[in-house]
């Protein structure tokens, strides 16, 4: 016995002193990695006052011009602190890519006044990492793919022979009339039901809410963002009036929220749904109870859609108008392409998308030139990380330059002009087409936007079927041409500023054609 048991002992010893070097030898390189980072620098940017920080730095229209600015100072990362607050912008789609694209960076920062005290923070868009939102995405992600947009098709269709039949009758307010052409079909695809008109409940609710959030996100808007100890204080005190705004949310959101979700369960069950995104996961056994609280899940996943999907579209529309009415040498080109593949009997439909490749290269262009949403939305880091010898520390919040990177010199020929043709390899001088802007104007990592491929569809065929049917111009009263600039609003969702334009019938159009 004895023979058997002496030799383990050692071996018993020699195993318990190995691991203890691995653990010690592990402890020390991490703890020298640890170090190593907390005593690289953090990024270069402005200098901070002693307590303020960057705060009167901050700039508080388009502030995507001044951090531009700032990284022909610094560089492509730039750090700004905020009373004690990390904020790192980044201004190069190579970095924003390398840094963004990584699970750490899930995290939304806090959204004080319109995530918590307005309780939009369950919605997709505002919503901190975690369970709910994981969930939200996993079942947007369900309908919203490249595979399930295919299902909306005729839809976009429908919705660009309406926009352009509006645009004969009534061409003032066009851009009313797309938000309204557009907010129908998100919520006749979300919810099942028919809209007929602007004064549809849902399309004011909708707007209702989209304005609000829009309102209270603004940095500076609340000093509740600021300080958010202010949120112990009674909501009712005079100079603050949270109370107000809360239940004005509350009550916006039943009905959007919740009402809309109950209409479709009682539509399935009495047999008058027409399918839709939340009765196809309604129906679905792999989906359906799959995660805790699920139908709370679901009602704010399906009302986030058409806050976070009508504005951002119009935005591009009306970039895209800008550019044809600034540049007609290239509306010629496309008309030419569609003169081609369509013709004049007919409306452009999704078939004709290979062969109308300018149309295609049109839209990347006006989502470069000016992205609908220039700083995106921002994201919070959840560790401490770093990235080319610089420190981003942990809870820092982080906002990528989509403004700056559509453009960056390095990445683009002359960016400031609107050339489509840059993204057609045959035509851009033999050269590569450029860098794709979707790689980056719809955002990055887990939280890039899921609405991208039904954004993409539906502004395609807008933009096929308005070229098809007009001649967009800037003129006056008159008819005289009046000359236009690229000037854009300075808000969180960027239009192009309002131009004196004309939509001047270029082939005859049937009535059957646009019904
Ligand atoms: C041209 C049109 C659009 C643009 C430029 C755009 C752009 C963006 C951007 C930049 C983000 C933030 C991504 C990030 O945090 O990194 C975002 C988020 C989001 N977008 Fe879009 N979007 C568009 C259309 C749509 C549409 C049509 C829908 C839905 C129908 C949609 C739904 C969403 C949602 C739900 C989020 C929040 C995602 C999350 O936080 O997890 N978007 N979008």
């Amino acid at each position: 016995m004895d023979f058997v048991l002496i030799p383990s002992r050692p071996q018993l010893n020699i195993n318990l002193v190995s691991a203890l070097a691995a653990l010690v030898v592990c402890a020390a390189s991490l703890w020298r990695s640890l170090s190593r980072r907390r005593s690289l620098p953090l990024p270069p940017g402005p200098r901070p006052l002693p307590i303020l920080g960057n705060v009167l730095d901050w700039p508080t229209m388009s502030p995507w011009i001044k951090f531009a600015e700032w990284s022909k100072v610094h560089g492509d990362i730039v750090h700004i602190q905020l009373m004690g607050d990390h904020v790192v912008v980044i201004n190069s789609a190579e970095a924003a890519a390398q840094i963004l694209n990584r699970a750490i960076y899930s995290d939304r920062p806090r959204f004080v006044m319109a995530g918590e005290i307005m309780g939009y923070v369950r919605s997709m868009a505002l919503a901190p990492w975690g369970n709910h939102w994981k969930s939200m995405r996993r079942l947007t992600q369900h309908g919203f793919s490249k595979s399930s947009v295919q299902k909306f098709l005729p839809n976009h269709e429908d919705g660009a022979r309406r926009f352009v039949r509006s645009l004969l009758e009534k061409p003032s307010k066009y851009l009313e009339t797309l938000r309204f052409v557009l907010g129908k079909n998100i919520l006749e695809t979300t919810y099942g039901l028919e809209v007929d008109s602007v004064d549809h409940k849902l399309i004011k609710v909708s707007e209702a809410i989209q304005s609000d959030i829009a309102f209270a996100i603004v940095p500076g808007k609340f000093l509740v963002d600021t300080f958010p100890l202010l949120k112990r204080l009674p909501w009712w005190l005079p100079f603050l009036k949270y109370d107000k705004y809360a239940k004005r949310a509350m009550e916006l959101t039943a009905e959007m929220v919740d009402g809309s979700f109950d209409d479709v369960k009682s539509r399935m069950s009495d047999g008058t749904i027409r399918p839709c995104l939340v009765s196809n996961v309604l129906e679905d056994d792999n989906l359906r109870n799959k995660t805790p609280d699920f139908e709370n899940v679901l009602k704010w996943a399906a009302g986030t859609l058409y806050g976070a999907g009508v504005e951002t579209s119009v935005a591009c529309f009306s970039t895209f108008a800008l550019a044809m009415a600034m540049y007609p040498d290239v509306q010629r080109r496309a008309q030419e392409e569609l003169d081609r593949v369509v013709g004049s009997s007919r409306m452009p439909t999704f078939e004709d998308r290979e062969r109308l490749p300018y149309i295609d290269a049109i839209l990347k262009e006006a989502l470069r030139w000016q992205p609908p949403v220039p700083l995106g939305v921002p994201h919070r880091v959840m560790e401490d990380d770093t990235y080319n010898g610089y420190r981003i520390p942990k809870g820092s919040v982080v906002i990528a330059n989509l403004w700056q990177m559509g453009r960056d010199a390095r990445t683009y020929s002359d960016p400031l002009e609107f050339k489509p043709e840059r993204f057609l390899p045959d035509m851009n001088g033999g050269r590569a087409a450029e860098l794709d802007p979707a790689t980056y104007v719809f955002g990055f990592g887990r939280r890039a936007c899921p609405g991208n491929h039904y954004a993409t569809t539906s502004l395609f065929i807008q933009f096929a079927s308005v070229l098809w049917a007009f001649d967009i111009k800037a003129e006056d009263e008159q008819g005289r041409p009046v000359k236009v600039s690229p000037e854009f609003t300075p808000g969180f969702v960027s239009h192009a500023c309002p131009f004196p334009y004309k939509f001047v019938r270029r082939v005859e159009i049937q009535d059957g054609m646009t019904s």
